[in-house]
């Protein structure tokens, strides 16, 4: 019996979602506790219907937007996200590969399975792609600046600081199950060998690496002490730290609140958007993640005020089918 293709994102969701191992599956698509924001982020964008005004021309349309001093091909960007490893075996090195067919720029999490060296020399084979180096502070500083320092000489453009990861988020299914990387991944920007994250429960190597300590005060003019790579601040949720990042002078901000995996009940990163984009209007980039998973989710987004989208989920299932 032929099976039916693959036309949606929810299509390529049913699809991994059939093939993942029920705890990589967990791992990918759970969010925090009752998983509120997680389901939050995708129903904003139902909410909003569009207008059209017809009789125009569109036989020659153009969705190019500047990033990292170059033209991407569309306003959409593959969002940082660690463990890719688990959705096939050549991770991170795959997603590259793919962003820079498409001309899109991506995003390499610090709990990559794959070196940031090897990342943005598989997509580079491919065609120019630029990638930014997601970072959470870490307690251990020494280690931190190798990581930025290996990521501005990979030719990484930003640092993007996840700043809503002091700990971990209370993910249910991970607890249930106890949820551990599978044997044999390793984290290389972390250095971290596999045998070495086996030796400590997940939640334990994330406590043991994330600084709770952390601050604008401490984190961001050293930072800027350390690398000429933009420093964009990954997971604001309002106008206050919109205007916070912009004192500090940070090059942009993603709204996001992590696809819901970090506090829930917070808001749908699209509810918040407006009033954030208000204050960040031409002073500082803004761009947006959380449950974007459609053109007209990308057109909603940017009629709201974001410059560019972001989406994890979507590729690792992507990643996952192929
Ligand atoms: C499995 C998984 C791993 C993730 N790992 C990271 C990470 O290492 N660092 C980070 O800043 N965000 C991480 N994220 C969050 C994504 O960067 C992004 O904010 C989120 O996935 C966007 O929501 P979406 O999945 O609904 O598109 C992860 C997300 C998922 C689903
Ligand atoms: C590998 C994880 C620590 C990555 C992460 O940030 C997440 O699971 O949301």
């Amino acid at each position: 019996m032929a099976t039916d293709k693959i036309v949606s994102i929810a299509d390529l969701q049913a699809a991994a979602s059939k093939i993942l191992p029920s705890s990589t599956r967990e791992f990918f698509n759970s969010g925090a506790t009752d998983q509120v924001t997680v389901h939050e982020n995708s129903a904003a964008y139902r909410k909003y219907r569009i207008l059209p005004r017809v009789l125009k021309d569109v036989s020659n349309v153009n969705t190019t937007i500047p990033l990292f001093g170059r033209d991407i091909a569309f306003p959409l960007c593959v969002s940082p996200a660690g463990l890719q490893g688990m959705a096939h075996p050549d991770g991170e090195l795959a997603t590259s590969r793919a962003c820079a067919k498409y001309g899109i720029n991506m995003g390499v999490s610090s709990y990559a399975n794959h070196s940031v060296e090897q990342i943005t020399t598989a997509g580079n084979e491919v065609a120019p792609i630029h990638h930014v180096m997601q970072l959470y502070s870490m307690k251990d500083r020494e280690k931190e600046k190798r990581i930025i320092r290996r990521a501005e000489a990979a030719g990484c453009k930003a640092i993007f600081l996840t700043a809503d990861s002091p700990v971990l988020g209370v993910r249910y299914n991970e607890v249930r199950k106890t949820f551990q990387p599978p044997a044999g991944l390793a984290y290389p920007m972390m250095e971290k060998t596999s045998e070495q994250i086996q030796q400590q429960s997940h939640d334990d190597g994330f406590k043991s690496f994330n600084d709770d300590s952390h601050s604008w005060a401490r984190e961001i003019p050293w930072l800027r002490s350390l690398t000429k790579m933009e420093i964009w601040i990954k997971g604001i949720l309002t106008p206050e730290d919109v205007e916070t990042a912009i004192e500090y002078g940070c090059d942009g901000v993603i709204i996001s609140n992590h696809g819901g995996r970090q506090l829930d009940e917070t808001p749908a990163t699209l509810d918040v958007l407006p009033a954030c984009a208000k204050v960040a209007r031409g002073r500082i980039r803004i761009h947006i993640d959380g449950g974007i998973r459609s053109g007209n989710d990308i057109f909603k987004a940017l009629a709201l005020g974001a410059e560019c989208c972001w989406v994890g989920r979507p590729m690792l299932w992507g990643l996952a089918v192929s």
